[in-house]
């Protein structure tokens, strides 16, 4: 198993990680490497300690965050950590009746569907989300020169998950709304904006040496109605984000469509599913913009030497981006082996090194 920071002993600092560095892209010596969903169901030893806990108390125990959070920097050895936490997190600190259920997804109990709904919607306030701050602010203390990432949903896929109630297919109650009554649309993206920006503030203040914004479900629209009616409130967030000198990175699913106008929203990095190759994304994205990406999660089930010859493609095509972070296309799958993505690890590291 690596040392939890290897680069450590070398007197390496934060900034000076390989991370923040291809974020910034800068020239780094190896190409840094992270999972969207590094923590979680795939180890064994996050399995032992949620066994008992609800998933939204374990959001909200600092104990619990910080070590979820490290298991998979101590496991893999991996250049950044992500705050462990969910994307309706912020939405339940502000009191909406919402649940986590296993093998579903986020539920909401009363759906947002009309401008009554959408004043439920109030501002997220720092003593809301006081226990983001306690653990954050243990977690850089532990991280050392690891960066920690901070990561908050979107408006467009948490405003489907409040109108859907739940995990949703087609959008169609959402794009109702939104091709329907713009201006209710409009109210309820401006107040989702709102949160999100507090919810990455609060995480930035506490130590988050960088942020992801997921906007999971965006690819589900046309390249019109994502500019019409999502490119304004995410541009605004990272606009304002900017203002924080932390990099910024942007995701979607099925965003190859998108990816010009999700670049357009401002952020320093673009992450790719592993449905468009990072050559063909690089030429995609404005200039000055970061990759982040793309193995295909459901690869690593193939055997070590299929896994190796599609990471060794991921790093090859990263070379035509600006800066490139190694990672999954999306999410690593519950059922994951953990030890291959331990190897995986070491074998972007030695792969890239310079
Ligand atoms: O399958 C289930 O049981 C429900 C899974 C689910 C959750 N939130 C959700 C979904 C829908 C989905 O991902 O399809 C809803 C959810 N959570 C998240 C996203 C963004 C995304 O993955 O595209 C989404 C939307 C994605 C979607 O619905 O397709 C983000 C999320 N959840 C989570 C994290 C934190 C983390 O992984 O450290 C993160 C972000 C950081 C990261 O990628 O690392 C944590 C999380 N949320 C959740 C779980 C499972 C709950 C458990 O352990 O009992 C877990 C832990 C795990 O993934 O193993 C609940």
């Amino acid at each position: 198993m690596p040392a939890p920071c290897a680069w450590h002993d070398r007197g390496v600092t934060l900034q000076d990680s390989p991370f923040l560095r291809a974020c910034r892209r800068l020239p780094v010596d190896r190409t840094p490497v992270w999972y969207m969903r590094q923590a979680g169901r795939s180890l064994p030893e996050y399995r032992r300690v949620r066994a008992d806990v609800p998933m939204l108390e374990a959001c909200a125990r600092p104990d619990m965050i910080v070590e979820i959070t490290m298991q998979p920097v101590r496991r893999h050895g991996v250049d950044a950590a992500i705050y462990f936490s969910d994307i309706v997190v912020p939405l339940k600190a502000i009191g909406l009746d919402l649940d986590i259920k296993s093998g579903v997804g986020p539920v909401v109990a009363d759906p947002i569907r009309d401008a009554d709904g959408i004043k439920r919607l109030r501002e997220l306030e720092p003593d809301d989300v006081s226990f983001v701050t306690e653990a954050v602010g243990t977690l850089v203390g532990e991280l050392g020169p690891t960066p920690l990432i901070g990561f908050a949903g979107a408006p467009f896929t948490l405003a489907s998950y409040l109108i859907e109630g739940g995990p949703s297919k087609n959008h169609e109650r959402t794009k109702a709304l939104m091709y329907g009554e713009p201006e209710l649309w409009n109210d309820l993206m401006r107040r989702l904006s709102v949160i999100t920006l507090e919810f990455l503030k609060v995480q930035v203040a506490a130590g988050a040496g960088a942020v992801q914004l997921f906007d999971s479900w965006v690819g589900a629209l046309s390249a019109e109605d994502y500019r019409a009616s999502v490119l304004p409130h995410t541009a605004w967030i990272f606009e304002r984000l900017g203002e924080l000198d932390v990099p910024r990175i942007h995701f979607g699913v099925g965003t190859g469509e998108l990816l010009s106008l999700l670049s357009e929203a401002g952020a320093d990095v673009v992450g790719v599913d592993w449905r468009v190759p990072l050559d063909k994304a690089a030429q995609r994205v404005q200039p000055a913009t970061a990759l982040q990406g793309n193995l295909d999660p459901a690869a690593l089930f193939a055997p070590w030497e299929v896994v190796a010859e599609r990471a060794r493609d991921v790093l090859t095509r990263g070379r035509a981006a600006e800066g490139h972070i190694f990672n999954l296309g999306h999410g690593v799958l519950p059922n994951t082996d953990p030890d291959m993505l331990t190897r995986l690890t070491e074998f972007v590291h030695e792969e890239s090194q310079t």
